[in-house]
């Protein structure tokens, strides 16, 4: 369905595995770090054009992150800007020190005090890349500190220097980039929530690994991925023009009480930009007003409510069968055991999300019939799976719970991910601050339930987070961080959508 496989994501040891395999081929390393330098440069001036940016200051290190940036001095040097090369080692591997070398030779000027690049425009950071172990040195970490006061722009080569490209955890200090270039392939630790207030606006810049190359050194070992742009094509916009409201798949949404009333209904105001054939929403009685005249196109079936206003349970005469996906838990209360027993029983592919996973937790075994998402948040993951704290880090552990629980789980925070019980985990690279409030994940619930309607499981839970998160970029763009309420994240999801796909469709 997918056309591009999607871009993996390489811890350090993989990363060199893949280069050492290039150059086994027969590339030479200098012609793969002046191609990586010669696309560094062409991005870099579209980014900050020499009109804007005329003064560059260039970090460069000792090894080959250093070698990239020296490229890059000599490229923006002959391209117009003025560059000053901040470079405080003595000893520099073979191929940085030529580039050093004749970058001494073109007369761009070197010095070791940082201070001297304090007029810069621009600041680009090549001291470390990718495979750093070592905790930077006070002397560095005082300059990387100065840097990070100056109130420019800072570009980091691969990796914001100081950063471990596997965990994401800052070895000291580190470079705060507003924004990294990362190089061939995406490195594990840029993509760790922890990692993100130093890696800035992260992006990309390939250089024509081939896949073979890439499958060979990954093998068939549980890989990691990226989600794209091309992410659209997960989602169900071709339709047969033929088609019928009951072929487009039936959504049976399921949550509300009298405390949270309203989240059931983002959930729904959600799902219908789907396009899913029939959405039903089952709600305590009291509410079903509400969500009729905010939803005039649900069925919506009022459940008895429980004293303190949740559902008590579905009603017989509500067909589960009859439906094709279930989104459960948005505002249900952890009351709502019956209900969550309901479902699990029916054999439907299900999202549990909220207080589904709460009660859920509390099940004991877990009475799985049927493919499962379901949609923590670090707290409800630590409910669920409170056995998995200690295994590692968050991709570790999102990875030992979908095996462990042979369900989909999908772990949301600043970067989302999505881990198979086979062992596969996505992560969404692009996403905003401004989606952390209240009422964000019922969105994410109406819509990954919309598409489970109408496809598969996978596609539907990385395209609808995928679409979640481009959405709220686009709501942030307009209305600023803090104008990004789920009422206007539901109103951004078409017009995003719109405006990614292609014009055949
Ligand atoms: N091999 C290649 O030709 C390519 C290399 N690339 C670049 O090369 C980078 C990786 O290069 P390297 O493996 O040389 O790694 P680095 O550029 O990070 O340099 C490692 C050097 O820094 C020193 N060092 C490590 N930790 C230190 C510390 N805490 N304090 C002081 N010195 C320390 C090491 O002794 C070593 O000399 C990538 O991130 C990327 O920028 C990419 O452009 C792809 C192609
Ligand atoms: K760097």
């Amino acid at each position: 369905m997918v056309s591009q496989p999607f871009p993996s994501i390489v811890t350090t040891s993989e990363m060199q595995a893949i280069e050492a395999a290039m150059f086994a081929a027969g590339l030479p390393i200098a012609a793969l770090m002046e191609k990586v330098g010669q696309r560094l440069s062409d991005r870099l001036c579209c980014l900050y054009p020499v009109t804007t940016h005329p003064k560059v200051g260039v970090l460069a290190g000792p090894g080959h992150n250093g070698g990239d940036a020296l490229v890059v001095a000599r490229e923006l040097w002959h391209r117009g800007y003025t560059v000053t090369v901040w470079q405080p080692f003595s000893r520099l591997k073979p191929l940085t020190a030529d580039h050093a070398k004749y970058a001494r030779f073109l007369g761009i000027p070197f010095t070791s005090e940082v201070a001297e690049l304090a007029t810069a425009n621009l600041i680009v950071d090549g001291v470390f890349g990718f495979g750093l172990e070592r905790s930077v040195s006070h002397e560095l970490g005082a300059a990387f500190a100065q840097v990070n006061q100056w109130c420019v722009p800072r570009l980091s080569i691969d990796v914001p220097s100081g950063l471990c490209s596997d965990r994401g955890a800052v070895l000291g200090t580190a470079i705060q980039a507003t924004r990294t270039l990362c190089l061939g392939l995406w490195k594990r630790g840029l993509l760790m929530d922890e990692a993100l207030p130093w890696v800035g606006e992260a992006e990309l810049l390939a250089f024509d690994i081939p896949a073979t190359v890439i499958d060979n050194v990954l093998g068939t070992m549980p890989r990691r991925y990226c989600l794209d742009s091309q992410c659209w094509q997960l989602l169900p916009l071709a339709r047969s023009p033929i088609t019928h409201k009951y072929r487009q798949g039936q959504l049976l949404l399921i949550g509300g009480s009298a405390r949270f009333g309203g989240s059931i209904l983002l959930s729904a105001l959600a799902a219908r930009c789907t396009g899913v054939g029939m959405l039903v929403v089952a709600v305590p009685n009291s509410l079903k007003p509400l969500v009729l005249a905010r939803v005039p196109d649900a069925i919506v079936v009022g459940c008895p409510e429980t004293n303190t206003g949740a559902i008590a349970h579905l009603p017989a005469d509500l067909d589960l069968q009859r439906v094709q996906a279930i989104a459960c838990g948005p505002g249900l209360t952890t009351a709502a055991t019956t209900v969550i027993e309901q479902v699990l029983a029916a054999g439907i592919p299900t999202v549990l999300d909220a207080d589904g996973l709460n009660i859920l937790a509390a099940l004991s075994p877990w009475p799985l019939a049927a493919p499962l998402v379901l949609t923590p948040h670090l707290g409800e993951f630590r409910r669920l799976f409170p056995d998995l704290s200690a295994e590692g880090d968050r991709l570790e552990q999102v990875q030992a719970a979908a095996a462990h629980s042979n369900c989909l789980v999908v772990l949301k925070g600043a970067r989302t991910a999505i881990a198979t019980p086979a062992g596969n985990l996505w992560i969404n690279p692009a996403s905003t601050p401004a989606l952390a409030r209240g009422g964000s994940g019922d969105v994410l619930t109406g819509l990954i339930g919309g598409l489970l309607a109408q496809q598969e499981l996978l596609h539907s839970t990385l395209g609808g987070v995928w679409w979640h998160a481009q959405a709220g970029l686009a709501a942030a763009k307009q209305w600023t961080t803090l104008g990004v309420y789920p009422e206007r994240l539901v109103d951004a999801l078409l017009p995003t959508l719109s405006a990614k796909k292609p014009d055949f469709l």
